[in-house]
């Protein structure tokens, strides 16, 4: 089943307001997209003004902590994420498994907070180039997505980002065969944890998605957009990757 498109950019530990900049041109090429979604998920400091400047563009975190409010210094929760008007967050990416020794365990719990908030979580998986190499890659992303997804969750509320960790940001992808291989074997992951509700669940790439091999990979079976991340930082890259996508 052909899943509308979504195109969504992490910007990761980048941007300053002046940033903000480039999302005028993001819009205006969302907006012509028509039947692409586009979500641009900034560092916490600036999804306040990017809501401002955004419309048809929606606005997600990059993470959130799994309970509603604490005592958890320096953190943030869904439903402050939600107050603020985002829509999606991002959960589990493996920045965040790697630096703050996140589990499947917590990365579940964070995407149920952000559906018990109302938002759609984005849960990461991938492997490393040492998974790969031993051929162990279809086991451990088999084994994140049975630890990491909410089962109880609906199409409506759950994106899957595949994004093999030796692919991200080093300009390598995988062949178009990989992919193709490895979304398939999550989409049979989804249909076995959600049942039928896995049918409409996106599959994101990501891991060096540029302008010039978003179609390429966009093309893919039950691949169904796209996690951009230095791409997503400037109109001038994210734009033309906006486009391959509404081309498809
Ligand atoms: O990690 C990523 C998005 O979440 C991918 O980053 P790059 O597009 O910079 O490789």
């Amino acid at each position: 089943m052909a899943l509308r498109k979504l195109i969504a950019g992490n910007w990761k530990m980048n941007g300053t307001r002046a940033s903000l900049a480039e999302v005028a041109a993001i819009e205006a090429a969302a907006t012509a997209a028509g039947h692409v979604d586009v979500a641009l998920c900034p560092p916490f400091t600036l999804i306040d003004a990017m809501m401002q400047a955004a419309d048809t563009v929606v606005i997600g975190g990059q993470d959130c902590h799994h309970a509603v409010k604490g005592a958890h210094t320096g953190c943030v929760s869904a439903a402050m994420l939600a107050d603020l008007g985002a829509s999606h967050v991002i959960v589990g990416h493996s920045e965040r498994r790697t630096d703050n020794g996140e589990t499947d365990d917590l990365v579940r719990a964070k995407a149920e907070a952000t559906i018990a908030a109302g938002l759609i979580a984005i849960v990461c998986v991938g492997e490393t180039e040492a998974e790969r190499d031993a051929g162990r890659a279809g086991v451990v992303v088999g084994d994140q997505l049975d630890g990491s997804l909410p089962p109880a969750a609906t199409a409506r509320q759950l994106v899957v980002a595949y994004e093999p960790v030796w692919a991200i940001g080093t300009g390598r992808t995988p062949s178009c065969d990989d992919v193709a291989e490895m979304h398939g074997m999550i989409r049979a992951k989804l249909l076995a944890i959600l049942g039928e509700e896995g049918v409409g669940v996106r599959i994101l790439y990501g891991g060096s998605v540029k302008p010039d091999n978003a179609a390429e990979l966009l093309a893919i079976a039950d691949v169904d957009g796209a996690l951009v991340g230095g791409c997503s930082l400037t109109a001038a890259q994210f734009v033309p990757i906006i486009e391959a996508a509404a081309t498809i």
